[in-house]
């Protein structure tokens, strides 16, 4: 594919957010073609959103960047073409999919894309039904954005990009959020409509696994934001592994040398009861999300919550963090009903991680982040600053420490909403989705450090995709289908039972799909 001329061009391009920073993207000479899929691969914080949101023209304007060396689209220096012509013709997903929305109703959105493309109005419905149908969200056409899942999230803002027919799409972790049989199927039609319309395609992924058959190269940056590869997977991965892990990258499965954690379940065998939920139900206006939901969650379980996009994984979470009440049933912590707890005493015994880190910060600095709860749990200066300082290097944030929360990249922001929980030794430790968006490295600082906690007798409920994390941690799992609890007990049976995986839109983990292939060769 390289005799074609490349659509982009890039050669000793560097861009920084502040004059006096070191860059962000650092003096990258690369080319990307039409048809071609690429992996940006890097880890988190080394620049691969600021590099895309450069090949689309956002920056530097948006955020009133720098840039030294050249940026071509299709020849021509990218800032020499009217912006209507970049944002129609290189299509992008947003990390955070919320940042992309300017209606309120799924098909507004769609329509309002459309309107911008001079659609006459006649074709929109059959348009926006189709592209909804892709993406597997054609019942949600009437619904409130702001209402849908993470994952719906996710979807309602790649259907918005398809629509506008890009010549180059650039999908910025957009399985991150999805439940593991959506992800697999995203990719299988992204890349099917890929071959139909010959676009270009760049992901940024850090779960490569199902991209890597597809993908007809890859670029790696590291740290410093300056190419570290650039070449097909099957060299990338077969003759630069160390160099790849060595820069924290994630590599395919199959390439690693990875051992996961193995605990034993009998390890936990706790009876005491620490969360108790009776007839719970829960309704959004008139929709119900939770019925007749009634389980326990013990004392020092590792518990996983999973299931399909939309489930009510979240919803469960943020009920028993006392963030929401339900319509009836009842929530004991700790053996007392929920309602009689008093918050700033619940908060002290529980610590709770939204789903979107920004829903969480409140200060102006990483540092003062960090340090808030831990000035609130009275503890000294001294032992503050001790405290800080741990958590910023156990979370590999502390060269970040006087930058503002939301300056952040994605993955760091997600690293800092969990670093703000771990100062306390909560009884309960409540975290939704947790380690997306991290790159190998962080993704087991972190599971080690709540493993620690776990071992000293915090109870840990997480909710997540990533059934690899559910099969290496885990003693408990729940299993939610619209809104009811499907299963409950050990990740180890749970694999064996493929209708309800099925049925609940999950695959067995990466260790058993391996001993399964191997069985059938
Ligand atoms: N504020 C809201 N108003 C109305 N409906 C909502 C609201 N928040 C969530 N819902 C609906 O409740 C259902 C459960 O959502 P929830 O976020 O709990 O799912 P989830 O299992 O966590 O999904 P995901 O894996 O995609 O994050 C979904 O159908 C969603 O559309
Ligand atoms: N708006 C901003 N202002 C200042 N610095 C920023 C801004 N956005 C990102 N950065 C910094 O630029 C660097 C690269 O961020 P970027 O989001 O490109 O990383 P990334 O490789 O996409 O990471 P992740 O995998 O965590 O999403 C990070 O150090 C980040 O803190």
């Amino acid at each position: 594919m390289e005799n074609h001329q490349p659509i982009f061009e890039l050669d000793s391009f560097s861009f920084s957010f502040d004059k006096h920073d070191e860059p962000s993207v650092n003096n990258v000479s690369c080319k990307l073609y039409a048809e071609e899929v690429t992996l940006l691969l890097g880890a988190s914080g080394s620049g691969k959103s600021t590099l895309t949101l450069c090949l689309n023209g956002l920056y530097p304007e948006a955020v009133e960047g720098f840039t030294s060396g050249d940026l071509l689209y299709k020849g021509r220096n990218i800032s020499s073409y009217p912006k209507g012509v970049i944002n129609q013709e290189i299509g992008i997903v947003f990390q955070d999919p919320e940042s992309q929305f300017c209606m309120v109703r799924v098909e507004d959105e769609l329509a309002f894309v459309l309107e911008n493309l001079s659609i006459p109005r006649c074709q929109m419905k059959q348009r926006i039904e189709h592209v909804l149908d892709i993406v597997g969200l054609s019942q949600y056409m009437k619904h409130n954005i702001h209402h849908l899942s993470g994952g719906q999230k996710q979807k309602v803002a790649l259907a918005s990009i398809l629509l506008m027919d890009p010549q180059y799409l650039i999908l910025d972790e957009p399985t991150a959020n999805l439940d593991p049989i959506s992800s697999l199927e995203f990719i299988e039609t992204i890349i099917k409509i890929q071959k139909q319309q010959r676009f270009g395609l760049l992901v940024i992924e850090h779960e490569i696994d199902d991209w890597e058959p597809y993908a007809h190269r890859l670029v790696a940056l590291n740290k410093k934001g300056e190419i570290l590869l650039d070449s097909t997977p099957k060299e990338g991965f077969q003759n630069h592994l160390h160099k790849l892990t060595k820069n924290r990258i994630r590599v395919p499965k199959r390439y690693e040398n990875r051992k996961m954690p193995s605990r034993p379940s009998s390890e936990k065998e706790s009876t005491e009861v620490i969360v108790n939920l009776k007839d719970i139900q829960f309704n959004y206006k008139n929709k119900q999300i939770l019925n007749e939901l009634s389980f326990s969650i013990k004392k020092g379980d590792f518990c996983a919550i999973v299931g399909e996009n939309g489930a009510g994984k979240s919803t469960l979470l943020q009920l028993i963090a006392k963030l929401i009440k339900p319509v009836s049933g009842s929530i004991d912590f700790l053996n007392t009903p929920l309602s009689n707890w008093h918050e700033n005493e619940l908060y002290k015994n529980m610590g709770y991680v939204f789903q979107n880190p920004e829903h969480q910060f409140i200060n102006q600095t990483v540092y003062d982040e960090v340090c808030f709860g831990i000035k609130l749990s009275g503890y000294s200066t001294e032992e503050t600053e001790r405290m800080v300082h741990h958590l910023l290097t156990d979370f590999d944030l502390l060269s970040d420490k006087w930058k503002n929360p939301f300056s952040l990249s994605g993955g760091q922001k997600r690293r800092l909403s969990v670093a703000t929980m771990l100062h306390s030794k909560p009884d309960l430790l409540l975290f939704d989705e947790p380690t997306f968006g991290q790159d190998a490295y962080t993704t087991s600082q972190f599971m080690r450090k709540v493993m620690h906690l776990n071992d000293k007798g915090a109870t840990i409920v997480f909710v997540t995709h990533d059934m690899d994390l559910v099969d290496s941690y885990c003693n408990n799992v729940l299993v939610m289908q619209q809104g009811k609890i499907v299963y409950d007990g050990t990740p180890k049976a749970l694999w064996r039972k493929t209708d309800l995986l099925e049925r609940a839109r999950l695959r067995i983990p990466y260790r058993l799909r391996l001993i399964n292939e191997e069985m059938t060769i």
